[in-house]
């Protein structure tokens, strides 16, 4: 049934996961005048190793680097989190056009593409799917992907994605940081949501920078040439992937 309900969209997931109708769901428009400064925010402190990047991976609905999350090796401390939360995945969202692919808008403003870190709370849980059921489990940090000059570093994954191109392709993918994808400025808002894909669970901490990186549209367009489909299917491209705003349901956004 999940494959049913990814295939038909957003709109009809609530079907299967009523969690979709939730008062704590993301992504969300983050109306930035509406922002609370919070002086208890720290600073954030990703702290990374290369050699715990694994695999890249196309499971249909994204790309993404897999990490070794069995020891604290790549971490993510500070800013609002207590604790220590583990480097786990890092994906992308993206659009059919530059136009949009955001998950997350700014005064209603899409971006192109959102990159998200995704960490989970090993300190309180034993495990990531422990975690992921858990209102303080786990914490992604989303990077906007702004139009503009092409990303060198971006280069290290779409350079890749030709190996991937198919449903459930996986390729040795080590020696990276993921900090080499981070804006300059970690300034971020910060507010309590959830996962933007099916199964929907309200148990993530978001840390959304506001500096975007940048991407160029040859780049965006390797992301759109990947397959949602498996080898024995009719190819089909995986021409977008975001999931629109939620409503906030009274929520606070903060900022550091
Ligand atoms: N867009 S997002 O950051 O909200 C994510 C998308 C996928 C994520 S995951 O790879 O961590 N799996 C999430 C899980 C699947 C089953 C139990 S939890 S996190
Ligand atoms: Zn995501």
């Amino acid at each position: 049934m999940q494959g049913f309900a990814w295939k038909r969209g957003p709109a009809h997931w609530k079907e299967v996961f009523p969690v979709a109708n939730g008062d704590r769901q993301s992504p969300i428009d983050i109306k930035t005048e509406e922002t609370k400064y919070d002086p208890s925010l720290r600073p954030l402190n990703p702290s990374y190793d290369p050699a715990s990047a694994k695999i890249i991976l196309n499971n249909g609905h994204s790309t993404s680097v897999e990490f070794d999350d069995t020891v604290n090796k790549s971490v993510l401390t500070g800013g609002p989190l207590s604790g220590t939360y583990r480097l786990r995945q890092i994906h992308f969202h993206w659009g059919s056009n530059d136009e949009a692919g955001s998950e997350h808008t700014v005064d209603g403003m899409k971006y192109a593409a959102e990159l998200h870190v995704v960490h989970w709370n090993a300190e309180k849980y034993s495990s990531f799917v422990e975690a992921a059921s858990q209102s303080d489990g786990l914490a992604v940090m989303a990077v906007f992907l702004k139009i503009g000059e092409c990303n060198p570093q971006l280069n290290k994954i779409t350079d890749r994605l030709d190996t991937i191109r198919i449903k459930g392709k996986k390729a040795l993918f080590t020696n990276f940081d993921p900090s080499c994808l981070l804006p300059k400025s970690l300034d971020y808002w910060t507010y309590f949501g959830s996962l933007t894909v099916p199964p929907l669970l309200e148990s993530v901490i978001w840390i959304v920078l506001r500096e975007p990186i940048s991407v160029c549209s040859e780049q965006l367009a390797k992301f759109r040439s990947l397959l949602s489909t498996a080898e024995d299917e009719v190819a089909c491209c995986l021409l977008r992937n975001f999931r629109p705003p939620q409503p906030l349901r009274g929520r606070e956004v903060r900022r550091n």
